[in-house]
């Protein structure tokens, strides 16, 4: 096992990307806090992760609090401490994208995004390399950032910044962490079929579309950033930091 009594935290854990990178955490030996958004409507899915973290033999917990208040990193962070004893992961996995063209783009969706993904994660990146420091032992931390770190979307103007943003805070966090021990990097999904884009890809046209541009032939699921996110939260990854691994079944490269 990779994760052999780590104790991790991922935000945006209830469902998608940061369920199933929970229940491989959890696969891999570690104890996991889960990270939601504290909406009632979340709490049945969470109670079932938690479930089924524990029938792996891990143990759970859920701190439910908005990923754009300042306070949030600080209540995850306790949570790992008093539950588990400290944190040695963390994963700053959510996010929206409430696809809006750009010239109308109401003001308060794109500070929304900008605060869900990207304020809230500066802090709570914060917290918990304050806690690793603490604790003298070193850390891994992920961003989930994506492929629209690199490139643009039309209907992305106010949610793509925010991906370049966590990239390019991993990027300098690897340089103000690594005295410590503590390494910093991103994982960058490409399409991945979650809640994000359930209606973007109920377009069947468009569906076909991504899955063409995409060379393994699907698009991706979950699970395809499950191993990517352990192998960098693990000693697999002792000498990696700065860095970013796109996740994207080859479509970034796919030019012609
Ligand atoms: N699905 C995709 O194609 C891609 C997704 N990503 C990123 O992956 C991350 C996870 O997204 P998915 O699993 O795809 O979508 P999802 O919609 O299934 O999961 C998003 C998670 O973030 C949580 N969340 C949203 N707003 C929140 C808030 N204000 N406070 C606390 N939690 C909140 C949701 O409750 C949910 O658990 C996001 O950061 C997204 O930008 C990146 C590239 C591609
Ligand atoms: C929500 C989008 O489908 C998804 O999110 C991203 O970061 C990429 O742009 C994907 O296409």
């Amino acid at each position: 096992m990779l994760l052999t009594d780590k104790n991790v935290i991922i935000t945006g854990a209830s469902r998608g990307i940061g369920r199933a990178a929970a229940l491989e955490c959890a696969r891999q030996g570690a104890n996991v806090v889960i990270g939601y958004s504290g909406s009632p409507s979340s709490y049945s899915a969470v109670e079932e992760l938690i479930k089924e973290i524990e029938a792996l033999g891990q143990k759970a917990v859920a701190v439910g609090a908005p990923a754009g208040d300042p306070e949030t990193g600080e209540l995850l962070v306790e949570a790992a401490v008093s539950n588990f004893g400290g944190v040695d992961v963390f994963v700053n996995n959510a996010g929206i994208c409430p696809f809006h063209s750009f010239l109308d783009m109401p003001r308060e969706l794109y500070l929304e995004t900008v605060n869900t993904n990207l304020n809230g994660a500066f802090f709570a990146v914060q917290a918990a390399a304050n806690q690793m420091k603490r604790q003298g032992r070193g850390g891994a931390i992920i961003a989930v950032s994506s492929i629209s770190a690199l490139v643009g979307g039309g209907m992305q103007t106010h949610y793509t910044p925010t991906k370049a943003g966590l990239l390019s805070l991993m990027q300098s966090c690897a340089i103000a962490l690594g005295p410590y021990g503590i390494r910093c990097n991103a994982v960058l999904p490409g399409t991945i079929e979650t809640d994000i884009n359930k209606d973007d890809l109920a377009d069947q046209e468009k569906r076909d579309y991504m899955a063409s541009r995409t060379p393994l032939g699907r698009l991706g699921r979950p699970e395809d950033l499950a191993g990517p996110i352990v192998f960098l939260a693990s000693e697999m990854a002792q000498y990696v930091t700065g860095a970013s691994l796109l996740v994207d079944g080859g479509m970034y490269v796919n030019l012609q």
